[in-house]
């Protein structure tokens, strides 16, 4: 793999390849951490601020090239005011890593950033990156996506590295949304892993997850072809298959007939997947798109059926073709 250093084929023309980039670090939780880490691997420069930081935030993104945010979706409005507050260069480029809608708008992440900064280069980063195996150093893959393709180039520079391989995409909603809309397939999946449901039973379900996170995503303008890639079946993939997700844990537990209080309470960090499935719901109602896994998912976390009524709800539904509903 390019080393950042090296840079690839299309990081030649940037012009930061060759000096270390300053990165601020929003959010010191467990993906925060991680991306630090990943950036600092790659020889950049790197600080971080979290809530509890003996230093300010004016202090930490002093001379910044690259603001990250990797707050979960909660922070994200109380980060943007308070950076809003401050004077930042217009050159300096907004990370946001944040997999969440936000439940007063509905928009993405990115999104409020960009109305936040219009004239700021606003990059997404989403992939198949489960935080504990990065900071393992075990090879991962992710995306970086911007309608501003220099920026997204200088993003990649800033995170490449000899166990972290990064690609450039140019649709930021699809490559925000495959992350954020997987998060909800992730607690059906715990839920199927949990219950024993088998082999079929979950590829089922993840083949069928995709075409839903394109519907959605296509409705609200994303590309259908970002959803095949890393930050769309590739991270369905990862989380849907792995313990270590927190999302697929709030399946298994409620598979397990724990109430979601009682798991969210013991959960190592953040589900993003129950506020997204909400936020999600109110948005397929409002729009009249067919989100049959996602309601499911819906009627489970909000205590309207067990997990066994689930599952026998989204098998009589009604039958139809296979590829109906999705216009590629
Ligand atoms: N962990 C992972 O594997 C991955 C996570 N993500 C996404 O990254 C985001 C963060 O996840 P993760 O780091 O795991 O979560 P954690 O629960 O480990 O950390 C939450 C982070 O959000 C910050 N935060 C929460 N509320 C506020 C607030 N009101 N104001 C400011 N900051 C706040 C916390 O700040 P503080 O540091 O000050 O406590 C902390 O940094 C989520 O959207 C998640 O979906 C994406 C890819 C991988
Ligand atoms: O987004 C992730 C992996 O890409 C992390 O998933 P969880 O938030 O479910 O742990």
């Amino acid at each position: 793999m390019p080393s950042a250093q090296s840079g690839s084929q299309v990081n030649q023309n940037v012009a930061s390849v060759s000096q270390p980039i300053h990165l601020s670090t929003i959010g010191a939780g467990a993906w925060g951490t991680a991306l630090a880490h990943v950036a600092q691997r790659s020889g950049h420069q790197v600080r971080l601020w979290s809530r509890r930081s003996a230093k300010t935030l004016p202090e930490v993104i002093e001379g910044a090239n690259v603001i990250l945010s990797a707050v979960s979706m909660k922070g994200v409005r109380s980060v943007v005011e308070q950076l809003q507050g401050l004077s930042i260069p217009k050159e300096v480029i907004f990370v946001t890593a944040t997999k969440g809608l936000d439940p007063l708008t509905q928009k993405t992440p990115s999104q409020i950033w960009q109305d936040a900064f219009p004239d700021h280069p606003v990059v997404v980063l989403s992939g198949p990156n489960l935080s504990k195996e990065i900071m393992q150093d075990l090879p991962a893959a992710t995306v970086v996506a911007s309608r501003n393709v220099e920026a997204a180039e200088t993003v990649q520079v800033l995170f490449s590295c000899d166990t972290f391989r990064v690609y450039v995409n140019t649709d930021p909603l699809g490559t925000e949304l495959g992350g954020t809309l997987k998060n909800v397939m992730a607690i059906a999946s715990g839920v199927c892993d949990g219950l024993k449901l088998g082999t079929n039973a979950k590829a089922a379900l993840l083949t069928r997850a995709l075409p839903e996170m394109i519907r959605v995503g296509t409705h609200l303008g994303a590309d259908p072809e970002t959803f095949f890639g890393l930050s769309g079946l590739g991270d369905l993939l990862a989380t849907c298959d792995s313990p270590l997700s927190r999302n697929y844990q709030v399946g298994y537990g409620l598979s397990q007939d724990r109430t979601l209080e009682d798991i969210l309470e013991h959960l190592e960090g953040t589900a993003e997947g129950v506020n997204t499935t909400n936020v999600l719901i109110k948005l397929a109602k409002q729009e009249d798109i067919a989100v049959p896994i996602s309601n499911q998912v819906y009627r489970l976390i909000n205590g309207k059926i067990t997990p066994q009524q689930a599952v026998q709800a989204l098998m009589e539904r009604d039958l139809k073709a296979e590829f109906d509903d999705l216009d590629l």
